[in-house]
C-alpha cells in the first residue's frame, strides 16, 4: 500500500477562493485588506518568496505592497518604517521577510510590529496567545499543517504526534497547535536520543528540521500521517523536504509531498490571518 497524498496546492488553491469571497464581503462595506512586506536585502530566495506572497495578494483581491531595502539599511530605520505602518490604518498586515541582516536583532524587529498586525504570528504577544488558548495570529505554517490534517478529517484526539524540530516559527507553534486538538505531544530536536524510538510511536510525524533523510521508512509506523516542512535542495539542486518521500510513501497513510505540500499553504494562511485583521480592524 502507498500512502495517500495531501495535496497542498489544491487544498491551498480552495483556501485562496474562501479568501475572495471574505474580500469581496469587505471591499462592499468600502474596506480594502492590504498587507504590507517588507524585504531587507537581495536575498534571491526572499524575493522569490516575497514575489510569490504579493501575487498570491492581487489574486485573492487583498493589496499587498512590496518594500523592498538595500541590505545596509539601518535597524533604526527600519524600526522607523514599522511604527509608521503600525500607525496607518489602511494598513492591515505587516510582515518583514527573514533572514534579516545580520546588523539587525530579528526578535526586536519583530516585537516592534503591533500584534494587531502580526499576521506572521511571530511577535512574542502572538506566540503568548497561542501558549495560554486566547485569540491570536497563528505561525501561517504550523497553523496551515493543522488545515492540512483538517482536510483529511483526522481526529487528533488522544493520537500521539511527534513534532522534529523546536524552533519559534515551526516546531514549537505545530506542538502547541496540535496539544490544543488533545494529541499527545512528543517535541524532538538535535539533542533527542534515538530519534526513531519517537517517531515509530507516532500517528502523525511532522517533520522541520531543514535537513533530507530526516525521516526515512524503518522510522515511520504503518499508516502514519507524515507531514514534511522541510524545504532543502538534493544534489540536483531540486526542491526537497526532510522526509525521505519515496521511501516513507511505502509504509505512511498520508504524506505531504515537496514541492506542492506545506509551502503553498502557508503562503494560503498569511492571506487568511491578513484578512483577519483586516476584518478585527472593521469590527
Ligand atoms: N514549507 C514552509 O512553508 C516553510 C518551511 N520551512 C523549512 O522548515 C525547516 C525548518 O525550519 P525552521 O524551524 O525555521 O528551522 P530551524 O533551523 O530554526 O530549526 C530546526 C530544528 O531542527 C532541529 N534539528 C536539527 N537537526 C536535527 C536532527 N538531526 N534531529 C532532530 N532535530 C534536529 C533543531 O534542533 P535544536 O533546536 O536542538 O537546534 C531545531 O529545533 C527548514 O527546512 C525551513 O526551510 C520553514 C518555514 C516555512
Ligand atoms: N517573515 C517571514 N515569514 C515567512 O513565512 C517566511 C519567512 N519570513 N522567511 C522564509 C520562510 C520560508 N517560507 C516559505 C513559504 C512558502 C514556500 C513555498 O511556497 N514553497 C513551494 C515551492 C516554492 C519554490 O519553488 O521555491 C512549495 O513547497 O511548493 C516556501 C517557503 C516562508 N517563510
Amino acid at each position: 500500500m502507498t500512502a495517500q497524498l495531501i495535496d497542498g496546492n489544491a487544498l491551498a488553491r480552495r483556501i485562496r477562493s474562501e479568501v475572495t469571497g471574505r474580500t469581496e464581503a469587505l471591499k462592499a462595506r468600502g474596506i480594502q485588506p492590504a498587507l504590507s512586506i517588507i524585504l531587507v536585502g537581495s536575498d534571491p530566495a526572499s524575493q522569490v518568496y516575497t514575489r510569490h506572497k504579493v501575487n498570491d495578494s492581487t489574486e485573492t483581491g487583498l493589496k499587498a505592497t512590496l518594500e523592498t531595502y538595500p541590505a545596509d539599511l539601518t535597524e533604526a530605520a527600519l524600526l522607523d518604517r514599522i511604527h509608521t505602518l503600525n500607525a496607518d490604518p489602511k494598513v492591515h498586515g505587516i510582515l518583514v521577510q527573514l533572514p534579516l541582516p545580520r546588523h539587525m536583532d530579528a526578535s526586536k524587529v519583530i516585537e516592534t510590529i503591533s500584534p494587531a498586525k502580526d499576521v506572521d504570528g511571530f511577535h512574542v504577544a502572538s506566540a503568548g496567545a497561542l501558549v495560554t488558548g486566547q485569540p491570536g495570529f497563528w505561525p501561517c505554517t504550523p497553523y496551515g499543517c493543522m488545515k492540512m490534517l483538517e482536510s483529511i478529517g483526522f481526529d487528533l484526539r488522544g493520537k500521539h504526534a511527534v513534532v522534529i524540530g523546536r524552533s519559534n516559527i515551526v516546531g514549537k507553534p505545530m506542538a502547541l497547535m496540535l496539544l490544543q486538538k488533545n494529541a499527545t505531544v512528543t517535541i524532538c530536536h538535535s539533542a533527542t536520543r534515538d530519534l526513531k524510538a519517537h517517531t515509530l510511536q507516532a500517528d502523525v510525524v511532522v517533520a522541520a528540521v531543514g535537513k533530507r533523510n530526516v525521516l526515512t521508512a524503518d522510522m515511520v509506523k504503518p499508516g502514519a500521517v507524515v507531514i514534511d516542512v522541510g524545504m532543502n535542495r538534493n544534489d540536483e539542486g531540486k526542491l526537497c523536504g526532510d522526509v525521505d518521500f519515496e521511501g516513507v510513501r511505502q509504509v505512511a497513510g498520508w504524506i505531504t509531498p515537496v514541492p506542492g505540500g506545506v509551502g503553498p499553504m502557508t503562503r494560503a494562511m498569511l492571506l487568511v490571518n491578513t484578512l483577519e485583521a483586516a476584518e478585527r480592524a472593521a469590527r
